[in-house]
């Protein structure tokens, strides 16, 4: 069964209304909105309280919705999950993420206010100590409390803390996400790529979603309204793609291939992992059409 699309993941800062506003209007698949790194310490309070009144409100029709808190030892921190809970929005983001204990620590946290089993929580992995744990954060996708649905890449924060350089071809980069792109899918979670800070440089910019869908990203989290577009576009599957998927899926299904490992189709050689790989095609585009279709 193939999980929500989740191509293009829009955060806005959570003191901006017009953006929280304009929001309803994008069609990303998905919204985040921050209260941690894109708002001042001075909005902290003004922006949790505007950020869980929009998501309450609703209006965002199927895009999912996700509140990015401050992290657990900051001021704010618990305060922003106790509210982001009361609100019920798709998914919590935990920011910082070190260890498999910060995910413990905000699961709890939402037991402990019978916050809805719905209310899932994501990671971001934005620290070279996540990075080396990303296993084991992986992991708590496994355990009984288990909220987490997704890893969100934070190559910003990856590239401060590593002194790396960040140059278009992301040189430094890749290895972390390759390594955490193994972790996510070895415990079955989505993993969504980092951003694109140059939001005017579209060439720029459909590149690096092209890299990050060849490397097996969900999709990328995004900072402005005019990336959505591309990138949805990038992290679809194509309609060559979506026929070649279905090709297999009725090969397979012939009463003389029905006992079969492998098959020919149209010169290649198909075996049944590429059934489940075609299977996964068409549950996703057949999602996204409905996504698009919700949205008007
Ligand atoms: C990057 C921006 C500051 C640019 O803002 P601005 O110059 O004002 O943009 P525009 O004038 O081109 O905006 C045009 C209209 O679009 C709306 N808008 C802009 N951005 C968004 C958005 N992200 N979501 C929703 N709507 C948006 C404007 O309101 C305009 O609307 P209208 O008035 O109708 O014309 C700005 O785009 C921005 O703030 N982007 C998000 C920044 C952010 O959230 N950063 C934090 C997350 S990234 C991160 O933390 C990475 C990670 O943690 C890591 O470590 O890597
Ligand atoms: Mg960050």
């Amino acid at each position: 069964m193939a999980g929500r699309p989740r191509r293009s993941v829009l955060y806005m800062p959570g003191s901006n209304a017009r953006a929280l506003e304009k929001a309803k209007t994008i069609p990303a698949d998905a919204l985040i909105f921050d209260l941690e790194d894109a708002v001042a310490p001075d909005d902290k309070v003004m922006a949790r309280e505007q950020v869980c009144a929009a998501a309450a409100a609703g209006g965002y029709g199927g895009r999912e919705v996700v509140i990015r808190v401050n992290a657990l030892e900051t001021p704010w921190g618990a305060a922003d999950i106790m509210a982001a809970c009361k609100a019920a929005p798709d998914a919590i983001l935990i920011p910082k993420v070190i260890h498999s204990g910060d995910i413990i620590s905000a699961a709890k946290l939402l037991q402990s206010v019978h916050a809805p089993k719905k209310v899932r929580l994501w990671a971001m992995m934005e620290t070279p100590m996540a990075i080396l744990n990303a296993r084991t954060i992986a992991a708590r996708a496994v355990y009984d409390d288990n909220r987490l649905d997704c890893l969100v890449m934070g190559t910003n924060d990856l590239i401060k803390e590593s002194r790396a350089r960040a140059l278009h071809d992301r040189f430094a980069v890749v290895p972390w996400l390759a390594m955490t792109l193994a972790a996510a899918r070895a415990y079955r979670l989505d993993i969504i790529d980092g951003v694109y800070n140059d939001f005017r440089d579209v060439e720029g910019f459909r590149d690096e979603c092209e890299k990050g869908r060849i490397l097996g990203m969900d999709g990328k989290t995004l900072i402005h309204p005019t990336q959505v577009a591309p990138c949805n576009e990038i992290f679809s599957p194509s309609e060559e793609e979506v026929e070649w998927s279905r090709k297999v899926i009725d090969a397979f299904g012939r009463p003389e291939n029905e006992k079969k490992g492998v098959i020919v189709v149209e010169g290649h050689m198909v075996e049944r992992l590429h059934f489940s790989m075609a299977q996964r095609v068409v549950e996703i585009a057949d999602q996204i059409r409905e996504l698009e279709a919700s949205l008007g």
